[in-house]
């Protein structure tokens, strides 16, 4: 498996006190195809760091590098068509369901792929959805399954996910779980997938980027991860209850 994104000291300062950091000295690769779930408890930082990723944010210090290129070489436009951030709350653009779909197509000039965007939200339980319909109309889980059927048609090469499938019911969730993993593995696409859920990150994930304390404390494979993490602070966190590790 070829390296495809790589972090090297990654820090971000706070805001509220920039003589601290929201964390530090973030250092870590992500493999052509390798899932990655990131967990940690509330404030960590997760979202920054995956806001850094998608370069919607600056790191105050440290170096990314994506195809063996560093962040600098690349014009920014490129980089967000290899590197896809899909947030927790999802953001629909004007229009309906179907200009919402082909924002893509649109912005790249490039054939819009009705079948995969059909099979696709079938396979998200979207088969009966009007393509006609307001995004802004949609249902929050609704929106939530268009924005991430809108991102896979990008086709980037790593896409990070926020909590997508925070405001899914259970079957969706499920649904939402496989199409990405089945996209990832017969694409190729690595995924970086911010989650509260351990049992989706056992599932879905190849390794697990847990954070605390400001740092990257554990970056392992997964089995070997629930098996038995290398941190009193991992043990901890997997043994606590969900509800008290998601309020935390
Ligand atoms: N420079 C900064 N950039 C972003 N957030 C910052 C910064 N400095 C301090 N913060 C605070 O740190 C927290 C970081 O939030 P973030 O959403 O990145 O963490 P998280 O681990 O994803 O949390 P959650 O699991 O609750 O979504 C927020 O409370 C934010 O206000």
């Amino acid at each position: 498996m070829g390296t495809r994104l790589i972090l090297h000291g990654i820090s971000k300062k706070r805001h509220d006190r920039p003589s601290d950091y929201l964390f530090r000295d973030i250092s870590a690769e992500v493999g052509e195809g390798e899932r990655v779930a990131v967990i940690g408890t509330s404030g960590q930082g997760k979202t920054t760091l995956l806001r850094i990723l998608a370069r919607l944010d600056r790191p105050d210090e440290g170096e990314l590098r994506l195809h063996g290129k560093s962040a600098d070489g690349w014009k920014p436009q490129e980089w967000r068509k290899k590197i896809c951030y899909v947030a927790q709350q999802p953001v629909m653009l004007p229009g309906s369901v179907e200009e919402n779909l082909q924002t893509v197509s649109r912005l790249h000039g490039t054939p819009f792929d009705r079948g995969l965007a059909e099979r696709s939200m079938a396979a998200l339980g979207l088969e009966g959805l009007d393509w006609s319909k307001q995004g802004g109309d949609l249902s929050g889980g609704e929106k939530q399954r268009t924005a991430l059927v809108r991102a896979m048609l990008l086709q980037p090469d790593v896409m990070l996910l926020d909590e997508v499938t925070a405001s899914l019911d259970p079957g969706s969730k499920r649904a939402a779980e496989r199409l990405l993993v089945d996209w990832s593995q017969s694409g190729g696409a690595s995924l970086v997938w911010i989650t509260h859920d351990l049992e989706q990150a056992a599932q879905t994930s190849d390794s697990v980027w847990f954070m605390d304390e400001g740092r990257l404390m554990e970056s392992a494979l997964t089995a070997e991860f629930f098996r038995g993490p290398s941190t009193e602070q991992a043990r901890r966190f997997i043994s606590r209850p969900d509800r008290e590790r998601e309020e935390y």
